[in-house]
């Protein structure tokens, strides 16, 4: 599902009116009217009492058009025009006076007006600013929207959260808290941003019938992922096939006390299809793990409790590394010894990031098409620090060009981030903060590569079939009891939802 900037909507609702011959106030009918189905099919005609906040341009339109449709359906309202400018929008006007027609006669806040009370179990919906918000709103606009967050009636923002742009984050930032935003025709980046997705509890996108071809023409930076989109990536298995078709992954990492994480890693790639998975760790690291996973093998370090020579004979299709590998001196030299010496596509994660970090020159012998999978700590460390959300990706797409990687940036929602483009992983939940999800992460994606996706398929494939598995434990054990090993152990079903279930689209969590 491509992300539009603000622009490209625009564009989109120009071209729309010009080729099906409608008028600007018949798109802001037709938008407005999705609102309103969407609403009445929760509400049931329901006797809550709804607040209706609006703006002055088509923002604010697009509420007094919900109004009316809400007035008709016999529903109780109240209407406010947050008057910030005089400057009102032609089709705000034209759906005033319809809305005038029908009695219904919007109360006007502005500077130094007597909010109105909202009870608790009241409704708000605001449209006070949408995409055309450009500058900081007034003081009093902003104490509105203080009020409004402080109130604990369920609130629906219509197209964005108020107060928040759509390209940038300021310092200062302040908007309305939504509970559910209802936007329109697709999701703005926004909403997949920590800074700004705390805004938004839960969304929808609204199809308003703006110009399929067109929209299909727009070149963007994101893609949020679906899984109609992820289904035809998905390669079923042949029949006349066997291990070796399915690759060999080798997973690197380990030491006294962390040999947990290569468990995680390697358990993981087996049950996500790599045909042989061999792991290679310190000796400590022998006798748990062949005792734990009889399906793997292993590969041991001379030394006993961190890896210190980094060398074999083994020529795998792709090796998974750096989870619980430590940064001792030792391992650092032959970590940086072993990328010299190294051809095969490394997936990069933890301690082998943390390496990375401390001597950048590294970076340098990672093969092209690496995957690396830091947490927001690592990504820190290794793209340096930076002011808000825009200025990350900024810097995460500049690194990822400037050493061929892609990187994957974990989080809520997790971005996998390769030269000009992102892709926004649509699933995963809460629960999955926890020790060693990221393990698991690196074991899946290494898995998927050695059985022959391209390491950028596989890294979205791989981010998004963890987040299911995550979504599909979390809602056996609940989020607080959610465990790495509960992941892998639905890995099965998540492989299977690919095909089985179908797609949920337009609608998903938000980032509170
Ligand atoms: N495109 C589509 O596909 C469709 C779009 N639709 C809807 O239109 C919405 C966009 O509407 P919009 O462009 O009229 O802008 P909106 O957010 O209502 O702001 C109003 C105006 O406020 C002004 N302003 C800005 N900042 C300010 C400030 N701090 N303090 C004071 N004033 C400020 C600024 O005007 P300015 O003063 O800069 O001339 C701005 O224009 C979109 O979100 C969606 O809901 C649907 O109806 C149909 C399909
Ligand atoms: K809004």
């Amino acid at each position: 599902m491509k992300i539009y900037t603000a622009q490209q909507i625009y564009d989109a609702d120009k071209f729309t009116i010009k080729k099906q011959q409608i008028t600007s106030a018949m798109l802001m009918e037709r938008a407005a009217t999705e609102l309103f189905n969407w609403i009445h099919e929760r509400l049931q005609g329901a006797p809550v009492l709804i607040h209706i906040f609006c703006g002055i341009g088509n923002n604010g339109g697009d509420g007094l058009v919900l109004a009316r449709h809400l007035q008709d359906h016999g529903y109780h309202l109240k209407v406010y025009i947050v008057d910030y400018s005089k400057n009102r929008s032609e089709d705000f006007l034209i759906n005033l006076e319809r809305l005038k027609e029908r009695k219904v006669w919007p109360t006007v806040i502005e500077k130094g007006s007597t909010l109105p009370e909202i009870g608790n179990e009241d409704i708000v919906v605001e449209a006070i600013f949408g995409l055309g918000l450009s500058r900081p709103p007034a003081d009093w606009v902003l104490q509105l929207f203080d009020y409004l967050n402080t109130s604990k009636a369920f609130k629906v923002s219509v197209d964005i959260p108020s107060g928040l742009y759509t390209d940038r984050v300021t310092p200062e930032q302040q908007a309305v808290e939504a509970d559910f935003v209802l936007t329109f025709q697709a999701p703005k980046l926004i909403f997949f941003l920590p800074g700004t997705g705390k805004y938004i509890g839960n969304w929808a996108a609204l199809d308003i019938g703006l110009d399929q071809e067109f929209l299909a023409g727009r070149e963007t930076t994101y893609d949020f992922v679906v899984q109609s989109e992820l289904r035809p990536l998905y390669r079923e298995r042949e029949k006349f096939t066997h291990k070796g078709t399915y690759g060999h992954s080798l997973i690197i990492g380990g030491s006294y006390g962390k040999i947990g994480a290569v468990h995680l890693s390697a358990r993981a790639c087996l049950h996500s299809g790599s045909g042989l998975v061999t792991a290679y760790v310190p000796s400590c690291g022998y006798i748990p793990l062949q005792t734990a996973i009889p399906e793997i093998m292993l590969l041991t370090d001379p030394a006993e409790q961190q890896i210190e020579k980094l060398e074999f004979e083994l020529e795998p299709s792709v090796i998974g590394m750096g989870i619980g590998m430590g940064t001792s001196e030792a391992t650092a030299e032959a970590f940086s010894a072993f990328l010299k010496r190294n051809k095969i596509p490394l997936v990069l994660d933890a301690d082998a990031l943390n390496l990375l970090s401390a001597d950048k020159e590294l970076l340098g012998d990672i093969p092209p098409g690496s995957v690396l999978t830091p947490h927001p700590g690592e990504l820190k460390r290794l793209i340096g620090s930076w002011e808000d959300d825009f200025d990350k990706l900024e810097k995460a797409h500049a690194f990822s060009k400037k050493y061929d990687c892609i990187l994957v940036i974990k989080g809520s929602h997790t971005f996998t981030i390769y030269g000009e483009k992102g892709y926004i992983n649509s699933t995963g939940n809460p629960g999955m903060a926890t020790g060693g999800s990221g393990d698991v992460l690196t074991g899946v994606i290494t898995a998927l590569i050695a059985q022959g996706y391209e390491p950028l398929q596989a890294t979205v494939l791989g981010v998004f079939l963890h987040g299911r598995a995550g979504d599909i434990a979390a809602s056996e054990w609940g989020y607080e009891a959610l465990s790495a090993t509960l992941i892998i152990e639905k890995m099965g079903q998540a492989f299977r939802s690919l095909v089985s279930e179908p797609g949920k689209t337009g609608e998903s969590k938000g980032g509170k």
